[in-house]
């Protein structure tokens, strides 16, 4: 074993970057004997300098990231700031000064991931991220290395906790929203402002990364079709529990039948009871995978908090340093194709429509007709009258996503059409 330490350089110290610091000390030896050399701890950068990190020599601590990073005798730079400056500029700071770099930064990976490779490999150094989707659970080096000789078709994921514990809790105790969110947050699941959370941009970012890795190509996440989960309602998992659904909000990422192009979208979606992302409870995440020779593969774990995604962080450190000290780097930039994303207009699924209708003869009809008008071919239509109103639940075979906003945009035309209450996907079958 070497006995000269690869130097790590932390940048942020909170819920992840206090886990890291703590896992490198407390497992110091197994980390030694699995690299080949011990890791050292040579600078921690935080914004407050004065709060007290336990377990952290203070003679460490520095608010200045820039200087830790082109000290010069840094190997590895653990980026677990979040956000994307300084981030970004410390990153590749960090690979001008010869460093790799291991990140945790969903939100910069996505916006700036080709970059970020470009810059990497034209220092030759590694640039890893495990930590950025889905917490603990492996999936980024399993979709990029174990799979590599495979062709991944589909990615399905429940890839944030948060909309997942507030979903959950809706469909298991009939909570409303505002409920369930509030419970999220006390439980410490939620941030103060969820809104990244609850609008789909953190699945969103995650998604983006997932489809690059997953197809080999470039997703950024301005390519990602969002739709948050704050409408979902009791009404809503009432008609998935009627149809033997459950509802989540869904990571989507797919290859073209043809392979040229790729989709990636998050948004509400009712999946059978029987999948398997239906039994998916809590904070917890789960990723499943369709390819053409290994089939269907299921990841789940913890996809977020301190210590496991610290787990993440210390996976790809000891990889890092591994090829720091055997002098080869990870799968670069020159590894990826660039295929097109198609708009969300090219998706084609089923859907869940809800509409508020006047209950008087014909009305069936006219609406059976836009959708025929629109070529989307209907499955079933339940209807529930009272008062001379009536909800109708029109669920339809496969459908672009085109057809079907043709659709709802010339049945909100019509006087007999009071609302469309709903509009949800319908996917996992
Ligand atoms: N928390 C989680 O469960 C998960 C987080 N991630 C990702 O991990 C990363 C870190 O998240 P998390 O630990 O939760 O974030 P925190 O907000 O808990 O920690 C951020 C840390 O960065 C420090 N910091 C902020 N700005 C600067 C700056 N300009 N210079 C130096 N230090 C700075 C903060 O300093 P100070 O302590 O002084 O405030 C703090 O230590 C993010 O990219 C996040 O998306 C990924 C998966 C799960
Ligand atoms: N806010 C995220 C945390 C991890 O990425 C979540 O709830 O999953």
């Amino acid at each position: 074993m070497r006995t000269r330490p690869l130097k790590v350089a932390l940048l942020g110290c909170g819920v992840v970057g206090s886990e890291v610091a703590r896992i490198m000390t407390t497992h110091a030896d197994d980390l030694a004997a699995r690299i080949g050399a011990p890791v050292e701890l040579a600078g921690v950068a935080v914004r407050r300098p004065s709060k007290v990190r336990e377990g952290i020599d203070p003679a460490l601590v520095t608010t200045d990231a820039t200087a830790l990073v082109k000290r010069g005798d840094i190997d590895v730079v653990v980026e677990v700031i979040g956000g994307i400056e300084p981030a970004r500029t410390l990153i590749t700071t960090a690979f001008d000064h010869g460093a790799s770099v291991v990140s945790a930064n969903k939100a910069l990976l996505a916006q700036d991931g080709a970059a970020l490779h470009a810059a990497a490999e034209e220092h030759g150094k590694d640039l890893y991220y495990e930590a950025a989707v889905a917490g603990a659970i492996p999936l980024i080096r399993p979709l990029r290395e174990s799979l590599a000789g495979d062709k991944v078709n589909r990615v399905l994921g429940i890839v944030n906790g948060t909309t997942n514990f507030i979903l959950d809790k809706m469909d298991s105790t009939g909570a409303g929203y505002q409920e369930a969110l509030d419970e999220a947050t006390a439980l410490g699941y939620a941030e103060a402002d969820p809104t990244a959370d609850v609008e789909g941009f953190d699945a969103a970012a995650k998604a983006a990364i997932l489809a690059g890795i997953a197809f080999h190509t470039r997703v950024r996440l301005d390519d990602v079709y969002r739709e948050g989960m704050t409408e979902v309602t009791a009404a809503d998992f009432a008609s998935a529990k009627q149809m033997g659904c459950t509802i989540k909000l869904l990571a989507i990422c797919e290859r073209a039948a043809d392979g040229g192009s790729v989709t990636a979208r998050v948004h509400p979606a009712m999946i059978p009871l029987t999948h398997p992302l239906a039994s998916v409870r809590g904070a917890y995440n789960a990723v499943f995978v369709e390819s053409d020779a290994a089939g269907q593969l299921m990841f789940y774990g913890p996809g977020a908090g301190g210590a496991p995604t610290a787990s993440a962080v210390l996976g790809d450190l000891v990889a890092v340093c591994r090829n720091r000290l055997s002098g080869a780097t990870g799968p670069g930039e020159s590894a990826y194709a660039a295929l097109p994303v198609s708009p969300m207009g090219d998706v084609v699924t089923r859907y869940h429509i809800s509409l508020d209708v006047a209950d008087k003869p014909g009305v069936l009809a006219q609406v059976a007709t836009v959708f025929a008008e629109h070529d989307v071919s209907i499955d079933t239509v339940r209807q529930q009258g009272k008062d001379g109103e009536a909800s109708l639940v029109v669920v339809t075979h496969r459908a672009s996503d085109a057809s079907l906003s043709g659709t709802v945009e010339a049945l909100r035309k019509l006087d007999t059409v009071r609302g469309v209450a709903s509009i949800m996907r319908v996917e996992g079958e």
